[in-house]
C-alpha cells in the first residue's frame, strides 16, 4: 500500500490552519485551526471529519507556533490520524515569501530554510511562523518529505513591466527590490476555479480575482497567468486590508520619521499592524463593521467607503491592464461572504459590463456561483478559495508517485 496522505500546515502570524487529506480521493480527514497563539485565550478547534465524531475545541495559552503544531498532531493522534501514520506521504506547507529563486513547490532541506530564513525581512508577519511550522514537522517526521508551497509563486510570469518599481534600477537589483506579489496559490486556485464555472478553459478566460481576507489583495489573470497583482515588495502594498494600509505616498514615512519622530520600526508596526480597517474605525473584522453601520456609526462608515474606493480602483486598473474581462471574482473570507462589498464593488459599473444581481448576491453558499445578471457581458462570481487543498494537490503531485 503506498502512502496516499497529506497534511496541509497554513501558518499565519498568529494562527495555524491545519487538513490532512487523503489524496486518493481529496477528501479531508480532519481539519482544523489554532487561533490567537501566544496569547492567554489560545483556541484550537479540531474537526475529525474521518471518524464522524464532534468537533473539538480547546482553549488555553498556546506560546508559540511550535506548541500549536505538537497540540495539532495530539489531536490528530486521538482520532488514529497521528503524523507517525505509515500513511502519510508528506507534509504540504504554505511559505508566504519565496522571493525570485522559487516559482515551483519544492522539497525543504537545509538551504531551502535558509533562504526563506533570508526572507524573513521582506515577509516579517509570515515567514517566521511557516519557517517554525516547517521545523517543528521535521524533527516530529524527518523521514517525511515537508514540501514548501509559496504564495509568490504564482505571480513570477508578471511582465517587467509590472514587477519593477520606477526606482534606480542598480539599487534595486542590488536589493532584490520588486514586486512579488502574495495569495498567489489562492489567485491560481481561484482563477482556474471561476474558468470552471464559466464552463470554460483556463487559457481562454481573464479573471480579476480579488482576494479579501484579513489579507487582502487583487491579481489580474490573463489565460491562467498572473500578469498584475496588487501586493508588492512585501504583503503591505495595494489594497486596504483589516490592520495593513494599502497604497500610500511613500514619503508619509519619511514624514512621520523625521516629524513625527517615529522609528522606522514604529512605522511598520503602524502600517502593518494598526491601520487598514482596524486604524480607520477600531475594528478589522468586516460583520463587526457592517453591524456598526447599520447603528449609523460614522467612523465605521468611512472606513468601509475608503476600503471599497480602494477595491475600485484596483477593478479598474486591471480592467485596462487585461484589455477583456471575462470575470470578476470575490474570494476568501470578506469576498465570500460580504455582499454588501460585493454590491458596491461594482456599483455603477455597468458600461464595463459589470453588475451585481441583489437577489443572486444575497444567497449564501458554500459553493462557486455566479451573482451577475444573466446576460452581463462580465460575470462577476463569488468563488470559495482552498489555499489548503491546492498546497496538498502540489505537494502530492511532487512527491506522491515517489512514494509508490
Ligand atoms: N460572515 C461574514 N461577513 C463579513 N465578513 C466576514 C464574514 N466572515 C468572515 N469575514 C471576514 O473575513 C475575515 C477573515 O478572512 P480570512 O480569509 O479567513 O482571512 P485570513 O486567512 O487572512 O485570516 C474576517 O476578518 C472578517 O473580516
Ligand atoms: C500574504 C498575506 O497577506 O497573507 P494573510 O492574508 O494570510 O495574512
Ligand atoms: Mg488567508
Amino acid at each position: 500500500m503506498s502512502a496516499s496522505r497529506v497534511l496541509v500546515l497554513n501558518s499565519g502570524s498568529s494562527s495555524v490552519k491545519y487538513q490532512l487529506l487523503d489524496m486518493t480521493d481529496r477528501s479531508r480527514l480532519a481539519v482544523g485551526l489554532v487561533e490567537r497563539i501566544g496569547e492567554e485565550t489560545s483556541r484550537l478547534k479540531h474537526s475529525p471529519l474521518a471518524t464522524g465524531g464532534a468537533a473539538r475545541e480547546t482553549t488555553g495559552p498556546i506560546a508559540d507556533h511550535e506548541a500549536a503544531l505538537k497540540a495539532v498532531a495530539g489531536e490528530l493522534a486521538k482520532d488514529g490520524l497521528g503524523l507517525d501514520s505509515p500513511e502519510l506521504a508528506a507534509i504540504g506547507h504554505r511559505v508566504v515569501h519565496g522571493g525570485q529563486l522559487f516559482t515551483e513547490p519544492t522539497v525543504v532541506d537545509d538551504a531551502v530554510l535558509a533562504e526563506i530564513e533570508r526572507l524573513v525581512p521582506v515577509a516579517p508577519l509570515h515567514n517566521p511562523a511557516n519557517l517554525t511550522g516547517l521545523r517543528t514537522a521535521r524533527a516530529l517526521r524527518p523521514d517525511l518529505p515537508q514540501v514548501a508551497v509559496f504564495d509568490t509563486a504564482f505571480h513570477t510570469t508578471m511582465p517587467e513591466s509590472a514587477a519593477r518599481y520606477a526606482i534606480d534600477v542598480r539599487t534595486a537589483d542590488e536589493h532584490r527590490i520588486r514586486r512579488y506579489g502574495f495569495h498567489g496559490t489562492s489567485h491560481a486556485y481561484v482563477s482556474r476555479a471561476t474558468a470552471a464555472l464559466l464552463g470554460r478553459e483556463p487559457e481562454d478566460v481573464n479573471v480579476i480575482v480579488l482576494h479579501l481576507g484579513n489579507g487582502a489583495s487583487a491579481s489580474a489573470v490573463r489565460g491562467g497567468r498572473c500578469v498584475d497583482t496588487s501586493m508588492g515588495l512585501t504583503p503591505l502594498e495595494g489594497l486596504v486590508m483589516g490592520t495593513r494600509s494599502g497604497d500610500l505616498d511613500p514619503a508619509v514615512i519619511f514624514h512621520l520619521m523625521r516629524v513625527g519622530g517615529m522609528s522606522a520600526d514604529e512605522v511598520d508596526t503602524l502600517l502593518n499592524k494598526r491601520s487598514g480597517l482596524i486604524g480607520l474605525c477600531g475594528d478589522n473584522d468586516m460583520r463587526e463593521i457592517r453591524r456598526r453601520i447599520d447603528e449609523g456609526d460614522e467612523r465605521a462608515r468611512l472606513a468601509f467607503d475608503i476600503y471599497i474606493h480602494r477595491l475600485r480602483k484596483y477593478i479598474g486598473a486591471y480592467y485596462a491592464v487585461l484589455g477583456r474581462v471575462d470575470a470578476v471574482a470575490f474570494t476568501a473570507g470578506v469576498g465570500e461572504n460580504a455582499a454588501p462589498v460585493r454590491e458596491a464593488a461594482v456599483a455603477g459599473l455597468e458600461s464595463l459590463g459589470l453588475a451585481v444581481d441583489g437577489g443572486l448576491n444575497a444567497v449564501r453558499s458554500d459553493a462557486a456561483r455566479l451573482i451577475s445578471p444573466a446576460g452581463s457581458a462580465v460575470a462577476v462570481a463569488v468563488v470559495p478559495t482552498d489555499e489548503e487543498l491546492e498546497i496538498a494537490d502540489q505537494t502530492y503531485a511532487l512527491v506522491g508517485t515517489g512514494n509508490a
